[in-house]
């Protein structure tokens, strides 16, 4: 089981070591953690409770590449783990699905894990289409090598992201089972994932955790639902 909390533009340096002492409390038992903190926030944190990783980094060492992070400020950290295709990328900054691919390619070469997000947009989910839907997703797997062996994708709605709004776990079922047809790396869902719901949402079948967003920048939120986790 896998829990990540995705910390988006939330959190300073600061809050963040705070926020990983408390968490060095937990008994997670079977559960892998996972903390993205803003790039900001990226330090030689001394904890074995969770993995840090990035939210995004562009597709090279360094240079000329003015606001972007690459390989040479993650190793700094010994960061090894990073998001590609989040929705939020995708949609509020307009990543490609070719700017993707290379970053993919070229963090898949320096072994990272990497969390691959995919989802519809609400447009697309209201097509009512599934043939839509399934037909939106293959393409952003475009190019995703999703043999690749440190490879975990994330299926995360659109409509579901900072909303409030959850897939029912039928839909979850549906895609995951879709996704399953694609790769055979651990599948997670994202999306309004919370203390309430974490439950059935875990145990979807196929599902292998979550990425959580809004419920996670809590630390006693996040610990309360990796108790709940631990427990399936
Ligand atoms: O985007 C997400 C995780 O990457 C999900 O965000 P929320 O949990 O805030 O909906």
């Amino acid at each position: 089981m896998i829990l990540a909390a995705n910390f988006k533009m939330n959190h300073t340096r600061a809050s963040t070591r705070a926020y990983l002492q408390k968490l060095e409390s937990i008994d997670k038992g079977d559960v892998a953690l996972y903390l993205f903190p803003p790039f900001t926030a990226l330090d030689n944190y001394d904890t074995a409770v969770a993995t840090i990783g990035a939210q995004n980094a562009y597709c090279a060492q360094s240079g000329s590449y003015t606001g972007e992070i690459g390989l040479e400020q993650l190793e700094e950290f010994g960061i090894k783990t990073l998001i590609l295709g989040h929705s939020e990328r995708r949609h509020l900054f307009g990543e490609s699905q070719e700017l993707i691919t290379k970053k993919f390619a070229f963090f898949k070469e320096q072994g990272f894990t990497i969390f691959y997000c995919v989802g519809e947009t609400q447009e697309v989910r209201e097509s009512g289409s599934t043939e839509l839907i399934y037909s939106y997703i293959e393409q952003q797997l475009e190019g995703i090598d999703v043999a690749y062996e440190k490879l975990i994708v994330a299926y995360e709605p659109v409509w579901a992201i900072g909303t409030g709004k959850t897939a029912t776990t039928e839909d979850i079922a549906t895609m995951l089972e879709f996704l399953r047809t694609k790769t055979k790396r651990p599948l997670l869902y994202g999306g309004s994932v919370k203390p309430q719901n974490i439950a059935q949402i875990l145990q979807v079948p196929e599902c292998e955790g979550a990425l959580i967003g809004t419920a996670s920048w809590n630390v006693d939120t996040f610990m309360t639902m990796i108790n709940i986790a631990k427990e399936l």
